[in-house]
């Protein structure tokens, strides 16, 4: 029995990278476990046969999970965020940053169309998310401006590229990845009668150990973590929650709230602040909906 992680899935069979090679397998038995599922990006065991193909026999535990699209093992996001073209929106950022923290998966936010803003502005909007903790690069992809860095931080990792359209997805995975078909939006393709949302992704080998995923990661549909838990995504107010008058406050109305005080004067970002209240609100309509 071989190990390798599977970079492809085409109508009942899944391509099995191992050790510079692809095998094409159909999976035996895996299935019988009720809910297993077998996605791109896992690790499997399986056995050879003959040169090109293999049967996959058992599926690895997973590290990370993602829905949409359907992709195990991630270890990274690329969160693309133009400075303008859209214009920078702080909020579907910090969004998708906590979609990131739920399901387990390391950001990196490259601020991209650089270009287009004066360096000072760039510089502070980078600085921002750095002193929250966070990896930020501004990117030019066009003149090659922060794709090494970014590049750098995708080895050893698998990684997806997340962002609103026009961000600049694509031409930062043609940057980093010179020849990559990036797929844009979302794929429709019609399922017997119905006219079903799917969305195929692979996995690109960049080296042995560096992969990217050649679909968009992260719908902005929905939040999936419960709203008095939101708050646990915004790394930057847990030293300051410990100086809340309520334990277990939420920063929102209360009392003697000291991650509020640190937005009034200016310790925490404001628009970090508005970012949480509104996923706050949304998680909160999400929970309310569901009765
Ligand atoms: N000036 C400048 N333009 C950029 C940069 N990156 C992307 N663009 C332009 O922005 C537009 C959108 O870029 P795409 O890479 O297609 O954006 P996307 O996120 O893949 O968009 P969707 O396919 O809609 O999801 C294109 O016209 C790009 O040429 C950049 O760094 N500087
Ligand atoms: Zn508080």
């Amino acid at each position: 029995m071989r190990e390798g992680r599977i970079i492809r899935a085409i109508s009942g069979f899944f391509d099995v990278y191992d050790d510079g090679e692809v095998r094409r397998c159909r999976a035996r038995g895996v299935f019988k476990v009720k809910g297993t599922t077998v996605l791109v990006g896992d690790f499997v065991r399986y056995e050879p046969v003959g040169a090109q193909e293999g049967i996959i026999r058992e599926v690895l535990p997973r590290r990370t999970e993602l829905i949409r699209p359907p992709i195990a093992n991630v270890d990274h996001v690329v969160v693309a965020c133009s400075f303008v073209t859209p214009d920078l929106n702080f909020y579907m950022l910090d969004k998708t940053l906590v979609q990131a923290s739920v399901s387990g998966v390391e950001p990196t936010i490259a601020f991209t169309k650089a270009d287009l803003v004066p360096p000072d502005r760039a510089a502070a909007t980078v600085d921002l998310y750095r002193r929250l903790g966070y990896e930020a690069i501004a990117v030019a992809a066009k003149q090659g401006e922060g794709v090494n860095l970014l590049r750098a931080r995708l080895q050893g990792r698998v990684t997806v590229l997340a962002g609103p359209s026009g961000a600049g997805k694509s031409t930062l995975a043609n940057a980093l990845a010179p020849g990559i078909s990036f797929k844009t939006g979302e794929v429709s393709e019609r399922i017997g009668r119905g006219r079903q949302t799917t969305r195929h992704v692979e996995l690109v080998r960049l080296d042995d150990v560096t992969w990217m995923a050649d679909a968009p990661g992260f719908s902005q549909l929905q939040l999936p973590v419960a709203s008095r838990d939101v708050r646990l995504h915004f790394p930057e107010f847990r030293r300051f929650a410990q100086e809340c008058a309520y334990r277990d406050c939420l920063h929102l109305d209360e009392d003697n709230c000291a991650v509020k005080r640190a937005v009034e004067d200016g310790r925490l970002p404001a628009t970090r602040y508005t970012s949480y209240r509104q996923l706050y609100e949304e998680a909160r309509e999400q929970e309310l909906n569901a009765y």
